[in-house]
């Protein structure tokens, strides 16, 4: 089922009163394991990032491929991530949350958003010379059209703030075969991208308030901070 929003939006029923909390940050910063504590919370529905998705494409395996070539197959892989995303964007809440009232809206707690593919990553691509202009133009294109027609909304975001190094530890640490070959220069550009957008908010429009948590401390700190902001996160407020 779908209507239209006053500013003649494509909006899916029902999701109007639901919270979307959209947990962005660098390459592993921290955001699955945030997103993997936060789903032990009643009437909390977690969506992380579809990677197995974008490793797996009927056989093939995109994010491998723009690793090893990204000027060939960047194009390739944030297309279809462009795609996951706004899929996980626009899906209804799937079976029965735990303790779901009627008193406490559900929420959404998503791993990125299909603003940060477009304003970090392919940006990322392009800037360093490694998307052709044809292919900017084209997904760039595809991003207008989607943002413009279709409501996407964003009630909050909440960056994990780490430093490039602390992500390249946890990287080497992750081991995930595609991510290997990732040198530290690619996380800080990665992190330049992140801080313009969200922190300087000099780059690209920020759709929601942003909520700043630091990501540079152990698991059990990281946790104290999560209780310490949680009555923020649940209300979907940054003060
Ligand atoms: N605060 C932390 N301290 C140390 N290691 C962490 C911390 N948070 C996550 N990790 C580890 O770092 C790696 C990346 O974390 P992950 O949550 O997958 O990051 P992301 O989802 O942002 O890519 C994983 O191996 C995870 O267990
Ligand atoms: O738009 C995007 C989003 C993600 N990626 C890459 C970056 C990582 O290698 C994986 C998953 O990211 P995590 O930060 O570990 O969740 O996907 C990309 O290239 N483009």
């Amino acid at each position: 089922m779908q209507s239209y929003s006053s500013q003649g939006k494509l909006v899916r029923n029902g999701e109007k009163n639901k919270l979307v909390i959209c947990i962005e940050g660098n390459i592993a910063s921290g955001k699955t394991t945030c997103l993997e504590y936060f789903s032990k919370t009643s009437n909390i529905e977690v969506l992380t990032e579809p990677v197995s998705k974008w490793r797996n494409v009927r056989g093939h395996n995109p994010l491998g491929l723009m690793y090893q070539d990204p000027t060939r197959w960047g194009i390739t892989l944030q297309t279809y991530i462009q795609l996951t995303m706004l899929d996980q964007h626009l899906s209804t809440i799937v079976g029965t949350l735990k303790h779901c009232t009627e008193q406490s809206a559900p929420m959404r707690m998503m791993e990125r958003s299909i603003y940060s593919a477009k304003y970090i990553f392919v940006e990322n691509l392009y800037r360093s010379g490694k998307m052709p202009e044809v292919d900017f133009a084209v997904l760039s294109e595809w991003f207008e059209w989607i943002t413009q027609n279709i409501a996407i909304p964003v009630d909050l975001i909440v960056y994990l703030q780490s430093s490039p190094q602390t992500c390249h530890e946890r990287l080497k640490e992750r081991c995930r075969e595609e991510e290997k070959i990732i040198p530290l220069e690619y996380l800080e550009a990665i992190h330049q991208l992140y801080e313009d957008w969200l922190i300087k908010k000099t780059s690209f429009n920020v759709p929601a308030p942003v909520l700043v948590i630091s990501a540079d401390d152990d698991l059990q700190k990281m946790i104290l901070q999560y209780e310490e902001n949680r009555e923020k996160i649940l209300s979907g407020s940054n003060v």
